[in-house]
């Protein structure tokens, strides 16, 4: 496994609080913004053409998540991303729902070729995207992580950035190196916007952190250990969610580094 330092990453987090400049759904505004807050980022959600492109040079990172696009967002998403890319601003691409919906799957495919410094998505959505399978079944995965290892990698060669695969195991790659996250807890699945605002943890992480693959191992294992200690005490998808959010918080490099990470 190549070297991956959890504890200095979310000690980074926390002392650099970067600034997230989110395009993304309207179903998890909220619990990305609060999960970004919990965490030590700082979110905002900016999605009008008329600013995108501007804030997304300023912001530490950029989140574009296709979930509930329509044309005048889809406009701010490709303005926000040849921003980010000019800025020299990491920027992450999260694939929602694609391959099932020819407009947001030409979309994304547009912003692929816009280079994502990471694209994070389950593993439907990323086989989609990479042209190697037809989607999931609406916002959920039917594929299993290791069916998207290849099209992963292949994909991660073809941005230059990192792809992440989420599921019961999760995948980062940049094409050369690979590494697994599990743990976590099934409840994430019955939460709506968990992937959603991992995908947002990936940008606070790759703003804070050298090394885009580290950053992005770092937001899954924080999902992950945060997950299990809010599982531990929720009775239900109800009380899950605010005990994540509390565990988002409490979660120290300690415990990332004790994550299980091969
Ligand atoms: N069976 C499982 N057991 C444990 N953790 C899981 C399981 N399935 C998914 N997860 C975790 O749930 C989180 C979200 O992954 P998922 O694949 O559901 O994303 P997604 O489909 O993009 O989510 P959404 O669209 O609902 O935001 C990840 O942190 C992933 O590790
Ligand atoms: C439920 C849902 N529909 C579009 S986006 C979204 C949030 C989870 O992906």
């Amino acid at each position: 496994m190549p070297a991956v330092d959890l504890r200095a990453a979310r000690a980074a987090l926390r002392a650099r609080t970067p600034l997230v400049h989110c395009l993304t759904n309207t179903v998890v505004q909220t619990i990305t913004a609060n999960a970004l807050l919990a965490a030590g980022a700082a979110p905002a959600m900016v999605d009008a053409p008329e600013e995108a492109g501007d804030f997304a040079a300023v912001a530490s990172a950029v989140l574009v998540n296709v979930g509930t696009v329509h044309a005048r967002t889809a406009e701010a998403m490709r303005l926000a991303a040849r921003s980010a890319g000019a800025a020299g601003t990491p920027w992450v691409l999260d694939p929602v729902a694609v391959g099932g919906l020819v407009y947001r799957t030409e979309l994304a495919t547009e912003l692929v070729g816009l280079r994502p410094t990471v694209v994070r998505g389950n593993a439907s959505e990323i086989l989609a995207l990479a042209g190697a399978g037809s989607g999931g079944r609406g916002v959920d995965s039917t594929d299993s992580t290791e069916n998207a290892a290849k099209a992963a990698a292949e994909l991660a060669t073809r941005t230059g950035g990192v792809v992440a695969v989420s599921g019961e195991v999760d995948l980062v790659t940049d094409g050369r190196r690979t590494i697994r996250i599990g743990g976590g807890s099934a409840l994430l699945t019955r939460t709506t916007g968990a992937g959603c605002a991992l995908g947002a943890l990936v940008a606070a992480y790759v703003a804070a952190t050298e090394d885009p693959l580290v950053g992005t191992v770092a937001a899954h294992a924080h999902v992950a250990v945060a997950a299990e200690r809010a599982a531990r005490l929720a009775h239900g998808p109800g009380t899950f969610a605010p005990a994540w959010l509390d565990a988002l918080d409490a979660v120290d490099g300690e415990a990332l580094a004790a994550a299980d990470v091969t």
